[in-house]
Formats: structure tokens, sequence, C-alpha cells
């Protein structure tokens, strides 16, 4: 008979877990407390930065593979519950992980029998976990383990569907043999490298490998200020390095700085992890971002005299390219610095004006467009801050002719072909060339 799995989370996370468990076999009962996410899903409506994954679920819904469930526990006994709920920050800039907690305590009170608890949402290592394990202690009997395993998961924004459907590595991070060997057992057919590791370890694995990422850019950010002292160009300098293999080419494009839900906590969160502690690298990693937003500011200063009574076109909210998210997004951190200087500023994103409306609402210092030319038209200086391609394949005549002032672009991204937007009289600067 096929092995019942209860998914606790609907979000990217939780989706492609439903997902790639139907395909190996199990019969999925899956739930979110959205009320409205879970009427979307139902009516298989469901907006998404990752269509093909919302097709996905929906078609395992169809089949009879993934069922849908308004309640927050099982009917009956289940083998795994995959907690795949988000980790908000707090305001402390710690994942909050009482929710998760709760939701985890009463799941195993409401739900008869014995079954793994898999975390895809890994809380910090430190004592969130420990305080997990002692509240399901109570609910422990000699015929209950109710064991813990943290499987964190490495899916990017917008590839949910194919990073968990074909993981690069999966990590099963727990002290119980058995258990390990049950989820070894039911991931086998992915055919990718399992490794067996301490809980902990599961924990750190995921935070570092972020923070890495993370790290990365940022120091090709530090390269790319010794590159524009020095005369060299970053974009060669960063593809000279990137054709040793050691190096590759992913997480070295210079720019504006990582944005987005993961990165920025999960180098705060471990940062923070021991009091006393001074972790050098990861210091280092946060002040660099965050002087390529402040980078943008200074550029901008320098080229128009003064930011005060200037009107500014952003284009690009989300956190990068691809997807409607705006959570940390570079361009945001430049609204607020433009408008906290007395400039007005004038925000457009092809996908994310949506959500930056609500996270920024317009007021006298910020106005949103659904127009690209109508956002720039006036402006005195426009500024990429998201790699969105379609910013390279606007009429740049046309919004040159109606850019105002000393008509400067800041390109955040590398995206623009420079010598071409110079040959239309604008003052083109990139951030980081
Ligand atoms: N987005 C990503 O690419 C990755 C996320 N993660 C972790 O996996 C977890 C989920 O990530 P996402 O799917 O991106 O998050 P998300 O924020 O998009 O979705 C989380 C979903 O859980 C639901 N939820 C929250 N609390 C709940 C509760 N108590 N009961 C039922 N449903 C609840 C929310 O309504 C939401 O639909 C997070 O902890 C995240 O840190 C891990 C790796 C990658
Ligand atoms: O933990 C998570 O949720 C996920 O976080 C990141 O995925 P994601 O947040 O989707 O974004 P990335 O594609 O990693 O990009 C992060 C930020 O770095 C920026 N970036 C990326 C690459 C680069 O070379 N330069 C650069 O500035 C992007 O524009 C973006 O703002 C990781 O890549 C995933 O492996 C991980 O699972």
């Amino acid at each position: 008979m096929a092995q019942h799995a209860f998914i606790v989370g609907l979000g990217h996370v939780g989706l492609a877990t439903a997902v790639c468990l139907a395909e190996l076999g199990c019969r999925v009962t899956a739930h979110d407390h959205d009320a409205a996410r879970m009427d979307g899903l139902a009516e298989g409506r469901l907006e998404s930065d990752e269509p093909a994954l919302v097709a996905a679920f929906l078609q395992g819904v169809a089949a009879g593979q993934i069922a849908l469930s308004r309640r927050s526990h099982p009917d009956g006994p289940i083998d795994f519950a995959f907690a795949c709920v988000g980790t908000p920050l707090k305001p402390d800039g710690r994942p909050a992980t009482t929710g998760l907690r709760n939701t985890l305590i009463d799941l195993a009170a409401r739900t008869p029998g014995d079954f793994l608890l898999v975390l895809k949402s890994v809380p910090p290592p430190g004592g969130a976990l420990s305080r997990l394990q002692a509240a399901l202690a109570r609910l422990r009997t000699p015929t209950r383990n109710l064991p813990v395993v943290i499987t964190p998961e490495f899916p990017r924004r917008g590839q949910a569907l194919r990073d968990i459907t074909q993981p690069s590595r999966i990590v099963i991070g727990t002290d119980d043999g058995q258990a390990a060997n049950t989820l070894a057992k039911l991931y086998a057919p992915l055919r990718s490298p399992i490794l067996f590791v301490s809980p902990a370890s599961a924990q750190l694995i995921k935070y570092a490998s972020n923070a890495f990422f993370a790290a990365k850019i940022s120091f090709i950010n530090e390269i790319a200020s010794l590159a524009r002292s020095t005369g060299a160009d970053v974009r060669s300098v960063a593809e000279g390095m990137a054709l040793d293999p050691r190096i590759g080419a992913d997480f070295i494009e210079p720019g504006i700085g990582y944005g987005g839900d993961c990165l920025p906590r999960e180098v705060r969160a471990l940062e923070r992890l021991i009091p006393g502690h001074r972790p050098g690298m990861l210091r280092a990693t946060l002040a660099i971002n965050a002087r390529q937003r402040e980078a943008v500011i200074s550029t901008l200063n320098e080229a128009l005299g003064t930011l005060r009574g200037k009107e500014i076109c952003i284009f690009g909210l989300a956190f990068k390219a691809g997807t409607g998210d705006v959570r940390e997004a570079p361009g945001l951190a430049v609204i607020d610095a433009l408008r906290r200087g007395g400039a007005h500023v004038r925000a457009y994103d092809p996908r994310a004006g949506a959500a930056a409306r609500d996270a920024r609402p317009a007021d006298e210092r910020l106005s949103h467009y659904d127009d690209a030319y109508q956002a720039a038209a006036g402006a005195d200086a426009v500024v990429i801050a998201t790699d969105w391609p379609e910013f390279r394949s606007l009429d740049w005549t046309d919004i040159a002719e109606h850019l105002s002032g000393p008509r400067v672009v800041v390109d955040g991204r590398n995206l623009l072909e420079g010598d071409a937007l110079r040959a239309l009289g604008l003052s083109f600067i990139p951030l980081a060339g």
C-alpha cells in the first residue's frame, strides 16, 4: 500500500514537495492555513511565480495522488508529516519558529500512531530544535517515537519544481538511524547523492550554503570597486575567474547586491547565532551588500548635484528577475534612501508592481506606474535595480527623449549596453563597471 504523507504549508516548497512525493508513489494530503490559498488551489486558479509548479500540483490533485485538506491534521494514521511552513523574520532579525513548533505539536497531538516528522522549514541552528524535541517528548510513548528529521531544500524561487524533484543532494539530518533509513528509501528513486548528518549539521548546511552564495556576491562586488579604481572591467575579471571550475560562474555577477527572502535572512541569522562571536566574514558580506545600495545613492548625488527635489525612476522592484517577490529587494532599499534624501521616486516593475505597492504604498514622495515609459517620462535619472531582460529591449531612444536634466542612467545590474546609451546622449553609469 502507498505510504501516506501529510504536508503542512503550501508555498513553493510545500507545492513542490507534494509533487515530488506523489511522483515517489506516496498518497499525499496537503494543507495550508491560508483559506484564500486553499480556495485558489481547489478552484485551480492560484497565481504563482512558477505556473508550471502549480500546474503539476493540480495535475496531481486531478489524478487523485494529492488531496487538499482544510484541516490542519490528517484524519487517520500517516507515515510522514512534512513541515513546509514559513519562518518569517522577527523584529530582532531572527527567524520565528514558534509557529512551526506549535503547528507540529498540534499535528502530532491530533494524529494517531507513529510517523516521521520531516522538517523542510529549517530552524536556525541553536535552541529551536531542542524546544521542539522537548515539546514532542511529552507526546512520545514506548510505541510512539515521533522521530524528527531535518531535510533542507535548496530551491531557487521560480525553479522550485526542478530543484526539488531533481535535487543536487538530499541531506538527511537526524540522530535516529531507522528514521534516516526510512527517508533514504523514500528518496532513493531520485538518484541524488544522500548525505546522512546530525540535525545540527543539516541546519548549518542550509544556512551556510546561502551565506556562501551571499559571500560570493559580496566578494565580486568588492572586486568591482577595486576594478573601478584600477581601470579593469569587472565583467571581464568575473569571466576570467569563472572559467576556473573551482570558482565557477554562479553567484559572481556584480551589481546592486543580493536580496530576497533567503540570502539576507540567513546571513543575518548566522551572524547573530552565537552571542559574543565575531563572524568577520559574515559581517563583511552584510556590509558590502549594504554598501552596494548606498553606492546607487552616492552615484546619483554626484551626478545630479543633489537628490532634493529630483525625480528618480526605478526600473525593477523584484529582488531578482523572473519573480514578483519584493522581499529585501534592492530596488525598495534604494526607494527608501531616495525618499529620505528628498527625491521623488517613480517606480516600475514588469511583474512585482502589486507587491511593491503593498510594501511601499504611494505617497507624495513615491508614485507607482504600470508602464515603463510613463515612469521614466520627466525623470532626471533612471536606476536599473532588477535584472529583467525586458529592460534591455525597451526603446531607449524614446526614454532618452523624455528624460530631463543630465539624463542619468545608473545600471545596478550590468544589463544595458553602455556605448549605445551614451550615443543617445545619456549619462550612463554602470554601478559595477
Ligand atoms: N522558497 C524557497 O526557495 C525555500 C524555502 N525554504 C524554507 O521552507 C519553508 C517554506 O518556504 P516557502 O514555501 O518559500 O514559504 P512561503 O512563505 O512561500 O509559504 C509558506 C506557506 O505556509 C503556510 N503556512 C504558514 N504557517 C502555517 C501553518 N501554521 N499551518 C499551515 N500553513 C501554514 C503559508 O500560508 C504559506 O502558504 C520556509 O521555512 C523557508 O525558509 C527552504 C528552502 C528554499
Ligand atoms: O533558501 C532559499 O530559499 C533559496 O535561496 C536562494 O534562492 P533565491 O532566493 O531564489 O535567489 P538567488 O537566485 O540565489 O538570488 C539571490 C539574490 O542574489 C542576487 N545575485 C545572484 C547571483 C549573482 O551572481 N549576483 C547577484 O546579485 C540575485 O539578484 C538575488 O537578489 C538560493 O539560491 C537557493 O539555493 C535557496 O534554496
